[in-house]
């Protein structure tokens, strides 16, 4: 492992309580340790409720474990994360707003003057394939082109790491592969740290260097951690098809598949 300013995320034994509305407190995630090299993809995969967006969240600085620490590049992380881009699962572009300037606006409020905050937008619409549509209003896009932008709104600002929580969960099964090539694509030109959430254990080996398992809440923590060897650059279509892909999978989901069952116990769901 390289030093401490290395580590573009780390969480040290973080745990993160919640209290519900008749009182008591509900222990989410417990002494859960996840170190995110500058530069890696890591993907974290649970069952369903388990605490995979509170991990995200402790990392984004939206949210303070009640013991353990997160640390950003070597240094406590105090209120929000300012090296980090997040992308929600939701849309978060403004309605009234054109594609341009959707993605010029970080630029904007951090003082850019808008005609080179325009021109640089321009340049981050064309990167992600959307260079016609920068007139555009989100409502006039598909869901595919709207994350499109998010993407180019979050990478024009240039952050060290991206904390990415099931960003393409609402798309079609074509277009979530079509945007994960196009985020490797992004990622392998400019390198990022990157925690990428998803209950997709597929999407997360075809993206990722390492895989990361939590365990089923309550006091969810990480079980297992599995690094990648597959190798770059990956097409995400191609990639699904090797043996060795299988092989990981096959590895992978012989333990997250007793924690998603156990997932589904606790919430008192019937499972057949
Ligand atoms: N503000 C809150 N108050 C109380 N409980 C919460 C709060 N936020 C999350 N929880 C609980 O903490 C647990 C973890 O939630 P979290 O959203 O992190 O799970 P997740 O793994 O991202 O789920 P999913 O895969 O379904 O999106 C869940 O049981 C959830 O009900």
């Amino acid at each position: 492992m390289g030093g401490e300013a290395s580590t573009a995320i780390a969480l040290r034994e973080a745990s993160v309580a919640f209290r519900l509305a008749d009182g008591r407190i509900y222990t989410a995630v417990e002494k859960a340790s996840l170190d995110v090299a500058d530069g890696e993809f890591v993907a974290i995969v649970g069952p369903t409720g388990c605490g995979k967006s509170t991990l995200l969240n402790v990392a984004a600085g939206l949210l303070r474990p009640v013991s353990g620490e997160a640390r950003i590049f070597g240094g406590p992380l105090a209120g929000l994360n300012a090296d980090a881009g997040y992308l929600f699962q939701a849309d978060a572009l403004f309605p009234w707003k054109t594609a341009i300037d959707n993605v010029a606006i970080g630029l904007e409020i951090s003082g850019t003057p808008r005609a080179e905050a325009l021109a640089r937008a321009q340049g981050w619409l064309d990167t992600v394939g959307l260079g016609a549509f920068a007139g555009r209003y989100p409502h006039m896009l598909s869901g595919g082109q709207r994350k499109r932008v998010g993407l180019a709104q979050v990478l024009i600002r240039d952050p060290k790491i991206l904390l990415m929580d099931e960003p393409f969960g609402p798309l079609d099964a074509q277009t979530r592969q079509i945007m994960g090539n196009l985020l490797l694509q992004l990622w392998s030109a400019h390198r990022k740290a990157v925690l990428f959430v998803t209950h997709d254990l597929e999407e997360a080996i075809a993206l990722a260097d390492r895989v990361v398992i939590m365990s089923a809440g309550p006091s969810a923590h990480i079980i297992g951690d599995w690094r990648v060897a597959l190798p770059r650059p990956r097409d995400i279509f191609e990639i699904r098809l090797t043996h060795e892909f299988h092989t990981l999978h096959r590895e992978i989901w012989g333990v997250l598949r007793d924690e998603v069952m156990k997932g589904y116990a606790q919430a008192g769901q019937a499972v057949a």
